[in-house]
């Protein structure tokens, strides 16, 4: 997925006051391009990710997606968009404890009213298998690692084959050995045309992507380093 982002501002109004997370964001990103962005706590990427994943709405600017301008979209555009072509993994993994590793990931194909269930169980077990992982599939979250269980949330961020993956903190609860097995795993899953984007306080995640930027009182810029 390509995606133009203009002047992008997201103030929060709290009783204290407005918080700007971050001001005046303007930065394109490729179709298929590895992407990282670093930055201190509290400078603003979980605020970015989110509304990169539409999650939220900026407070000013624009937002386009392989040319559609979709800032101003309604709610139900926006639902759309997400459930079609963009994929979440988290730091906590957001794995429904109950479910089995084969439910979570079926979780997102619920919605696809064109599909059979057993289409359905089909693609759910063939992206466990991409995250090696088939001989797991009727475990629960606790009967996994942290690793196993970031493993599944891939799968399950995978599994509708989205053109953008977003990933916030996705190795920040992993030892060093897991978190260099999750982002080469990472890296093997960005093919295609799509576009992955990390957000990590962690330098060691840098080394993985093609392109480094950086959150800087309140800006985005690109890092050499
Ligand atoms: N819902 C909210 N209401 C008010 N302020 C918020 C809200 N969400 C975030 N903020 C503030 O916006 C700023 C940016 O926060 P954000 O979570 O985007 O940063 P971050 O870089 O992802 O931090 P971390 O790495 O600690 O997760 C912070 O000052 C934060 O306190």
């Amino acid at each position: 997925m390509n995606i133009n982002i203009k002047n992008l501002t997201k103030k929060y109004r709290t009783k204290e006051g407005t918080i700007d997370a971050f001001k005046n964001v303007t930065v394109d990103i490729k179709s298929g391009e590895f992407i990282t962005i670093m930055g201190k706590s509290g400078s603003g990427k979980t605020s970015l990710l989110h509304i990169i994943g539409l999650l939220d709405y900026p407070t000013i600017g624009e937002i386009t997606m392989d040319g559609n301008i979709i800032s101003n979209a309604n709610e139900s555009t926006l639902v759309n968009i997400r459930e079609q072509k963009i994929g979440f993994i988290f730091q906590n993994y957001h794995l429904l404890p109950n479910m089995t590793a084969l439910e979570n990931v079926l979780l997102p194909l619920h919605l696809k009213t064109d599909l059979s269930h057993d289409e359905k169980l089909i693609m759910a077990k063939e992206a466990l298998r991409e995250v090696s992982l088939y001989d797991r599939v009727d475990h629960l979250p606790k009967q996994l690692s942290g690793g196993e269980q970031q493993r599944v949330a891939i799968a399950r961020g995978l599994v509708k084959n989205p053109s953008l993956i977003i990933a916030d903190e996705p190795t920040g609860n992993l030892d060093e050995e897991t978190e260099i097995e999750i982002l080469n795993l990472l890296k093997k899953l960005h093919k295609d045309n799509r576009t992955l984007i990390i957000a990590t306080h962690n330098n060691l995640v840098r080394n993985f992507a093609e392109r480094n930027l950086i959150m800087n009182n309140g800006s985005l810029e690109e890092s050499n380093i």
